[in-house]
């Protein structure tokens, strides 16, 4: 079937409808869509070539598919629902690690459909500026360079654009700590620990996402790139990020919305488990689990991030 289909009518799942209708036709499916708003993306309303499905039998003809899920429902989808999906290429929307198996999108995907080719769609954007058509640029991560070429294309929009690696590892491990320091940036910000903290929390925090990323394969330009830097940069900066206003939240005492996606807070548990087995030094990611976990207090957290043995940078 032409076009292309997308599970999930959340933020990302209804922005990169919205974004890849300029191009042709798109197929959305998801759950509790009501007419062509989107719930998620209040004021969005979908193009008229953009069809609405809750029929996910409705997608089974389509060559490609989009899987704009939360992290942790996306192994329980494929088994399930996304069982009738027959796609030849499969594209993780999502950021993090599997809190069950410590798989990242495209591990989980394999897993379940070891026929399909997988890749995955990270890097900074937020749904609501891709749904505006503000210019954006995103990675896409395949291990098959012509399939990654081929994507590429067919997802990039004048607005929209696209880069590509083969460095599946690099791209997922960027997207996933991302969160869980983008985490930390915000307890810093809503406790009041001011600018220079923070700036020094992202620069340490990108140091441990590449320690783990570089001993599990992933490329150092990968890192540094739009996967990686890029989005630890906007999401550690900005209030438009669920991860920094949660943690922005927890900081300053408050609750937070409940109903939120906040990818980094399975992720950060993940990341310390596997970090310990392979006895990868990550002091921020642990302690971002054992703060969100409500392990540990933020005073005695700050007192053991500032105690550590001085060291070479
Ligand atoms: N919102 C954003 O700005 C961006 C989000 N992402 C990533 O996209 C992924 C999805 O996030 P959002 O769309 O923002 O979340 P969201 O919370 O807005 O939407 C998630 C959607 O998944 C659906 N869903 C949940 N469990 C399901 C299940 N078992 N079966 C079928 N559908 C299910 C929900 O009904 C909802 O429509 C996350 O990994 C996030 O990190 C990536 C880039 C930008
Ligand atoms: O991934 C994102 C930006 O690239 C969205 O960030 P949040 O999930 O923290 O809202």
């Amino acid at each position: 079937m032409s076009g292309i289909a997308i599970v999930g009518a959340g933020a990302f799942g209804g922005a990169l409808a919205v974004a890849l209708a300029r191009r042709g036709p798109v197929t959305l499916w998801g759950r509790g869509l009501q007419g062509r708003a989107l719930r998620r993306l209040p004021g969005v309303d979908l193009p008229e070539n953009v069809t609405v499905t809750a029929e996910i039998t409705d997608l089974s003809g389509f060559d490609t598919v989009l899987l704009a899920l939360p992290m942790q429902v996306l192994a329980a989808f494929l088994q399930g629902d996304g069982a009738a999906l027959s796609a030849r290429r499969l594209i993780a929307c999502c950021k993090g690690m599997d809190l069950v198996s410590g798989r990242g999108p495209t591990g989980v995907i394999t897993a379940a459909r070891p026929d399909a080719v997988a890749a995955v769609l990270t890097g900074p954007s937020f749904a609501a500026d891709i749904a505006r058509g503000l210019p954006t640029a995103l990675t896409l991560a395949c291990a098959d360079d012509a399939t990654g070429a081929d994507l590429q294309a067919r997802l990039s929009t004048p607005v929209l654009r696209l880069y590509r690696t083969t460095d599946v590892t690099g791209a997922e491990l960027g997207g996933a700590l991302k969160n869980v320091i983008a985490i930390a940036a915000g307890i810093v910000m809503g406790a009041g620990l001011g600018d220079s903290a923070r700036a020094a929390l992202m620069t340490r925090g990108f140091a441990e996402m590449q320690r783990l990323a570089l001993d599990l394969g992933a490329r150092p330009e990968t890192l540094a790139g739009l996967s990686g830097f890029g989005d630890l940069v906007l999401t550690c900066t900005s209030a438009q990020s669920r991860n920094f206003r949660y943690g922005q939240a927890l900081g300053a005492g408050r609750s937070f919305d409940g109903d939120s996606t906040v990818e980094g807070v399975a992720t950060a548990q993940a990341v310390t488990r596997l970090a310990a087995e392979k006895t990868i030094a990550m002091p921020v990611a642990t302690m971002v689990a054992a703060l969100t976990a409500g392990r540990l207090a933020l005073p005695e957290a700050i007192e053991l991030l500032m105690s550590r043995p001085l060291k070479q940078e």
